[in-house]
């Protein structure tokens, strides 16, 4: 199994440095454009080897992507990110340039790739993957709902005072500030649903601090976030790689599901070794259609920036 990972910043390393330790790749390449920087990055990962206990072989190379050829997953971290009191809209001027060059030129490589897309507006960005390359829409899928989703549960455990792996819930919708679903009537705590401990106030001030997960980390860090987006990758790219048939929310692009059209937008979906393996229908509440079709509205004029 090999995956390759573009971009050997902060979110490309963590992503490789997760990858390595799960121990179920067999080789990892990180990609980078900055010279020798994916090269240092790989030799100090694979330093790593002998004290995290894992034999994933991970080389850099600076911008060769024939040294990508016939990876089975690809990860695209390139970009730049935001800056406190940005958004992520607010990337795609650079954004959409890199990811259209960056997709095109592994896809030449590896035909039969499938491709994660991590740069922001991420949404967007998978979209943009979709209109400019020929992959099937199984092998297209966005990482944003996997970490929204954990954060979601780190804010309902804080909330519930109880350990986090008590806890279930999922984020659908847009990886944005305003268009995250936060499903808090379907969220639960060892199956009660959590609605039963809390108030409605404090499940909605959970939901608000959620979907400001990334905000509130730029602000403190001074850039975005990589331990948990970086886990969150390794997590879809291990579920195709040992065909799990997991459920994450992931950014797949839909033809009438959830009632939307020509877009790119998170919904639980089943990842196995074909990628997008079925896209996961489920009812919503009248209050939660409408978040969802408003996060759409949003996707969809981030959507119209780009030049197609
Ligand atoms: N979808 C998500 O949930 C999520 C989570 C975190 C970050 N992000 C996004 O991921 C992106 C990367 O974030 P980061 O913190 O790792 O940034 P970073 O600046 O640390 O790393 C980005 C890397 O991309 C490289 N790069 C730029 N152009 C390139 C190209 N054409 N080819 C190859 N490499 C190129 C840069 O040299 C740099 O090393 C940002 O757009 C950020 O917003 C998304
Ligand atoms: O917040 C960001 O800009 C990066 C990423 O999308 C995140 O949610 O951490």
């Amino acid at each position: 199994m090999k995956v390759t990972v573009v971009g050997a910043g902060a979110v490309g390393a963590s992503c490789a440095e997760y990858i390595a330790i799960k121990n179920f790749a067999s080789e990892v390449v990180l990609l980078d454009i900055k010279e020798g920087y994916a090269e240092g990055k790989a030799m100090d990962l694979m330093q790593t080897a002998s004290l995290n206990g894992f034999d994933t072989k991970i080389t850099g190379v600076t911008n060769d992507y024939s040294k990508t050829a016939d990876s089975n997953i690809c990860v695209i971290t390139s970009g730049i990110p935001r800056k406190p009191g940005m958004t992520r809209e607010e990337l795609i001027g650079i954004n959409a340039g890199i990811v259209k060059t960056v997709s095109s030129s592994l896809i030449e490589h590896s035909p039969n790739t499938i491709i994660i897309v991590v740069s922001n507006p991420m949404d967007t960005m998978t979209y943009l993957v979709h209109k400019t390359t020929s992959l099937p829409k199984n092998r297209i899928i966005g990482m944003g709902g996997a970490l929204d989703s954990a954060r979601f549960k780190y804010r309902l455990a804080e909330a519930l005072e109880a350990p986090i792996s008590d806890v279930d819930g999922m984020v659908i919708g847009g990886h944005s500030d305003k268009g995250m679903v936060p499903l808090t009537s379907h969220a639960t705590r060892n199956s009660i649903k959590v609605s039963e401990f809390l108030s409605e106030e404090r499940l909605e001030q959970v939901a608000a601090d959620t979907k400001v997960g990334g905000a509130t980390l730029t602000g403190l860090l001074g850039t975005s976030a990589w331990y948990a987006p970086g886990a969150a990758v390794s997590g879809l790219v291990q579920a195709i790689a040992c065909d799990q048939k997991k459920m994450f929310p992931c950014s797949t692009y839909l033809e009438g599901e959830y009632g939307l059209n020509d877009i790119c937008i998170g919904v639980p979906v089943i990842l196995g070794k074909n990628g997008i393996e079925q896209i996961i229908d489920i009812p919503l509440s009248d209050a939660e259609k409408a978040h969802m079709q408003a996060s759409a509205e949003g996707v969809t004029k981030t959507n119209g920036l780009l030049e197609l």
